[in-house]
């Protein structure tokens, strides 16, 4: 709400949301009471966004939410609002969807299996596999596995699933982001990349036969490199992407490089999706606290990536 009421983009903004929530949310926070929201028509001539007006597709809650307060009965009205944006990009009507967090356990507790937005908008595509990455200024980092408990990460790492991210990382780095031929560094999942099969075989037996593979197809792929190094400035001064090969691999660095400017962006769907780069921040709720750079960053970008290269 904030960077809607701030800011200018050359594209028309629309909230998917229950209106009465987003009312009275503008209402009680300074500065946006300005805002004024009016329903979206979807037959009026798209017109660039305008700070201060919000055109809201109202979408709506099962019960009136508070700030901080976590309602499983929301939970279904939560991934019905995020159906409704995918069926909208698929369908034309929007070119692009952007996402503010969600609270996953609020809805997994709802009985629904949730385990993130990455997950969820591949199957509501019929995407078998996608690649979340998320961008810090020049610094992009791609998860080979997502929402996992850690233990269930190295049986993850197979040859099938580390090929199908690094083909969607190079294909959508080169569609998308306009490089010919993204370099890729590539992490191990072991320490010093397995030490040569003294601490752990899955670089030996999965990821340096996938890297080969690939390479002999044509993608400029380094790896696998010792995890600890691979994020220092030199390492990082020939690279355009580090694919980690979990989230607590490559998350922490990225948000210590850029927290609160950072996007997240699924790449393999056919909809264009950015999200911002931090969760639901239950401490700050109702505050007027929160920051909402990466909230500007994701919108910028989901622009961006909404025009064709
Ligand atoms: N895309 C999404 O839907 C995401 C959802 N989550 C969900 O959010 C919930 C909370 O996750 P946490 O790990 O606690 O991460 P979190 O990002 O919500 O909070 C971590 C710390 O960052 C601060 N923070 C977060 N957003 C901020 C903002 N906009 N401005 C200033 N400070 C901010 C918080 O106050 C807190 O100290 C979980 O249920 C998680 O699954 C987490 C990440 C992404
Ligand atoms: N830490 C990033 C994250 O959890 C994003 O999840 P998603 O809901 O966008 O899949």
């Amino acid at each position: 709400m904030l960077a809607i009421a701030r800011e200018s983009w050359p594209a028309q903004l629309v909230a998917l949301a229950d209106r009465e929530m987003l009312a009275s949310r503008a209402a009680a926070i300074p500065g946006l009471a300005a805002v004024t929201l009016h329903d979206f028509d979807p037959d009026a001539t798209p017109a660039p966004h305008t700070p201060g007006h919000l055109p809201v597709l109202h979408t709506p809650l099962a019960r009136p939410a508070a700030p901080g307060r976590l309602d499983p009965a929301n939970a279904a009205a939560v991934l019905a609002t995020l159906d409704a944006a995918v069926d909208s990009c698929r369908d034309g009507r929007f070119d692009a969807m952007v996402t503010a967090p969600v609270q996953k356990s609020v809805i997994a507790d709802a009985g629904f299996a949730f385990r993130g937005h990455t997950e969820y908008l591949a199957a509501r595509c019929g995407v078998e596999r996608v690649v979340m990455l998320l961008v810090a200024g020049g610094l992009r980092v791609a998860l080979a596995t997502t929402h996992l408990p850690l233990a269930a990460v190295p049986a993850a790492i197979t040859r099938e699933l580390l090929g199908d991210t690094l083909g969607i990382l190079d294909g959508d780095l080169r569609r998308r982001f306009g490089l010919p031929r993204p370099r890729i560094a590539v992490l191990g999942l072991n320490p010093h990349a397995g030490e040569g099969g003294h601490l752990g075989r899955e670089e030996l037996d999965v990821i340096i036969p996938v890297l080969e593979a690939l390479r002999a197809e044509g993608l400029d792929l380094t790896g696998p490199l010792p995890a600890d190094t691979a994020f220092t400035p030199r390492a990082l001064a020939d690279v355009d992407a580090v694919l980690a090969l979990y989230h607590d691999q490559g998350l922490p660095v990225l948000k210590h490089a850029g927290f609160g400017e950072a996007v997240n962006v699924t790449l393999g769907l056919p909809i264009v999706r950015t999200s911002v780069d931090h969760g639901t921040a239950l401490d700050l709720a109702g505050t007027g606290r929160a920051d909402a750079g990466s909230l500007r960053a994701a919108v910028t970008l989901a622009v961006a990536l909404a025009r064709p290269l």
